[in-house]
């Protein structure tokens, strides 16, 4: 009997030791995230530090004294020229010049430029002013075939060497390369030509040696970090690129480095005294809200179909993210059924297929692309004005990523996501293996499920920048809301000491499962507390550790379960409170963000669109950006020299006669309809008064009559 009472405290005191264990190790695991956010807070402090002193190019071996890259230099009035005439572009955007100015005076340069920012000006204007020949890596076909399109448009010549550029296309390349004697300004190439073709090095050798190599850019180079998001092998090996022809500046951009990768990139492409720029991350022309996301799929698709009717009836592009390749097929006919221009886009399609849905998109006889996440970098489109989320991204960077296709012309766009908490799991089951992955995708939650801090904020925290003002363009920053904060720590224990109960049992739950048994459990809540609002409470203590993932795999499929976080006891001793914050917000629907066409910016779409039809693979934004069409209709020029001070020369020549044409044509209609109206007016005054003076003759033969 002793024995027997020993054998059962030994028995709980293993089960009280296992306990404790499972305690330690999960406060050890919260210990780890607290130091990364420790020093993620200390870079963000440095950095806010260095934002009160002068903003200077620097090298990372701090040799380099302050630079001013905005002086006057001797190629300025060439550099304009070129800027405006053959790139029709009428002013720099911030930190542009600076880089063309470090470039042409034969720096190294690394460009960390916001999506959209401009980066391609900062490398193809030092490739036309420098002369001789510019290297382009860049890691999509789709992107190269876009660039070169497109300087083509403009009358430049560039070419490209990739798996698909034909024979005829490579001899021409590589005699230019060789001999010098055609016109060769700027080459595109894959990062594989550059590892794994020694044909086109030794070319390429020859071009250097004859004088002839002015420039290397290096585009997207965030693949060449492992720690960056589209790591690529094969951008490893530029490091060559630098090492053979080291007096050739180089220049290497991307539109999103942390610290970390700025510094692993420097180092991979041997430029330590590089000139680096990095602008913000900001995107003032994104607006971002979330929306609570429906429990009904089809309420959800209405709603996205009614936003994109309400305010994109231009049949303005657009992006719809999904999470699975099912789900894209599936939301792409809903939206047609609902009278929407939609197709679907993911990796598991035909090649062709994916192509061709692109292309309709990218010429604007699609409205809207449903794509996975694979629909992604080689998107290049400037004028997509709004990029939907139908479920949560996996972390705020890849968020940053996706919503920022938005806008890149720098026109008003907006970036919503629709998030419900249920979406939670199926992400948490997908990245909890990747480094940080689950802290990343907790950051995003986090950002979703705040009803009071500013969108914005949040990317500059994640960045590690310094705050600035989201002048009102965000929901939390612009809807003014009666955001309630409430104590909901007495049902946060219910909800803990149920998944204690469970564990102690051997039981699993998922987080479905743990908000049916509550309400069966605790009948008098399930009147008050409805699904969603268990889930959202549930997800909360898990972003705050007091809840915690777990993941067991089965042969089809990954599943999360909810036991108690490092932090459950804080909150069943009292020590910890739990509040959730309650809107009585009413989203205006109908919002209108972004300004839609008028009558003459309409008709100078369609010109674009018939002009780019025309040409065949020339895309819309090419022959004239949106932009530039909303210049034109404001300026309303009435020669060709007026245009020409708003498009530059090069696009006057080829398009001024018809784009004076749809000026006179609309001036015309616009004079037509005026006349029409005073006419109508004219006759309404005059059938009002004829009508006024019949009601008066009748009133007087009544009264006659009467009389
Ligand atoms: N100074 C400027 N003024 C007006 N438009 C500009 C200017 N510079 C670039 N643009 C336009 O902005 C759009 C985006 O430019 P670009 O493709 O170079 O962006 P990016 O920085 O390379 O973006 P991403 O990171 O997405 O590749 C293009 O349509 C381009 O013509
Ligand atoms: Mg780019």
């Amino acid at each position: 009997m002793e024995s027997e009472a020993i054998q059962d405290e030994l028995q709980s005191l293993e089960l009280e030791i296992k306990d404790v264990q499972g305690q330690i190790s999960a406060l050890i695991e919260h210990q780890d995230r607290l130091y990364e956010r420790k020093s993620e807070l200390k870079t963000l402090l440095k950095a806010v530090a260095a934002s009160v002193t002068p903003v200077a190019s620097s090298c990372p071996d701090g040799s380099s004294a302050v630079e001013n890259w905005s002086e006057p230099f001797e190629w300025d009035s060439r550099a304009d020229d070129i800027r405006f005439n053959i790139f029709g572009i009428s002013k720099y955007r911030a930190n542009q010049r600076e880089i063309v100015n470090a470039i042409m005076a034969g720096r190294d340069v690394l460009v960390i430029m916001a999506a959209g920012g401009g980066k391609s000006l900062c490398y193809q204007l030092p490739a036309i002013l420098r002369g001789g020949t510019t290297l382009v890596v860049s890691p999509l076909l789709s992107l190269i075939q876009d660039q070169v399109m497109g300087l083509a448009a403009l009358g430049i010549s560039a070419y490209m060497l990739t798996s698909t550029s034909g024979k005829e296309n490579e001899k021409f390349v590589y005699k230019a390369l060789e001999k010098g004697e055609d016109d060769l300004k700027i080459l595109y190439v894959t990062p594989e030509k550059v590892s794994k073709s020694k044909r086109f090095m030794s070319k390429l050798e020859k071009c250097h040696n004859a004088g002839r190599l002015s420039l290397i850019s290096i585009d997207e180079a965030h693949c060449c970090s492992q720690w960056g998001h589209d790591f690529r092998p094969d951008y490893k090996n530029l490091s060559i690129l630098k090492t053979q022809f080291p007096k050739v500046p180089m220049v290497a951009l991307t539109a999103t480095a942390t610290q970390k990768v700025q510094n692993d990139l420097i180092e991979m492409l041997h430029i330590p005294k590089c000139v680096k720029f990095v602008s913000s991350v900001n995107r003032p022309n994104l607006f971002y809200s979330v929306r609570e996301k429906s429990l009904v799929g089809k309420a959800v698709v209405d709603e996205i179909a009614e936003f994109i009717r309400e305010s994109y009836s231009n049949n303005e592009s657009g992006i719809v993210y999904c999470f699975s390749r099912k789900e894209c097929e599936q939301i792409a006919g809903e939206l047609r059924a609902r009278g929407i221009s939609a197709d679907y886009y993911h990796a598991e399609m035909d090649v062709n297929m994916r192509e061709k849905v692109h292309m309709r998109w990218s010429k604007n006889k699609l409205q809207v692309i449903v794509g996975t996440v694979a629909f992604g970098m080689g998107i290049n489109k400037p004028d997509v004005r709004f990029v939907i989320h139908h479920s949560l991204s996996k972390s705020m960077e890849t968020y940053y990523q996706e919503s920022g296709r938005a806008g890149r012309d720098g026109l008003p766009s907006e970036c919503v996501l629709f998030f419900r908490s249920g979406d939670v799991p199926r992400q948490s089951s997908m990245v909890f293996y990747e480094y940080s992955g689950l802290q990343n995708l907790y950051d995003i939650v986090r950002y979703c499920q705040s009803k009071t801090k500013c969108r914005r904020s949040a990317f500059f925290r994640h960045f590690g920048e310094p705050s600035q003002d989201c002048n009102g363009m965000c929901d939390n920053c612009a809807l003014s809301s009666e955001v309630k904060e409430v104590d909901v720590s007495d049902l946060a224990k219910l909800v803990v000491s149920m998944v204690q109960d469970m564990q102690a049992k051997d039981q699993r739950v998922t987080m479905l499962q743990l908000g049916d048994k509550l309400r069966t459990k605790h009948k008098d809540l399930s009147a008050e507390l409805k699904r969603e609002e268990i889930e959202h409470l549930v997800i909360k203590l898990i972003v705050d550790s007091v809840l915690k993932e777990e993941f067991l795999h089965t042969p089809y499929s990954t599943n999360a379960y909810v036991t108690t976080g490092p932090l459950a006891n804080q909150l069943l001793q009292g020590r910890k409170t739990i509040k959730t914050e309650t809107s009585s917000r009413q989203i205006n629907k109908k919002s209108k963000r972004s300004s839609s066409f008028s009558g003459l910016e309409s008709k100078l779409d369609e010109l674009r669109k018939e002009i780019s039809a025309a040409h065949g693979s020339m895309l819309p934004h090419t022959v004239l950006s949106t932009q530039q069409i909303g210049l034109i209709s404001s300026q309303k020029p009435d020669s060709l020299q007026e245009l020409e001070s708003i498009i530059g020369k090069l696009k006057t020549d080829k398009y001024g006669d018809k784009i004076l044409e749809v000026m006179r044509h609309d001036t015309v209609s616009e004079q037509l309809v005026e006349d029409a109206t005073k006419e109508e007016t004219c006759k309404s005054r005059s059938s009002k008064r004829a009508k006024t003076q019949k009601n008066v003759v009748l009133l007087e033969s009544s009264e006659e009559e009467e009389a």
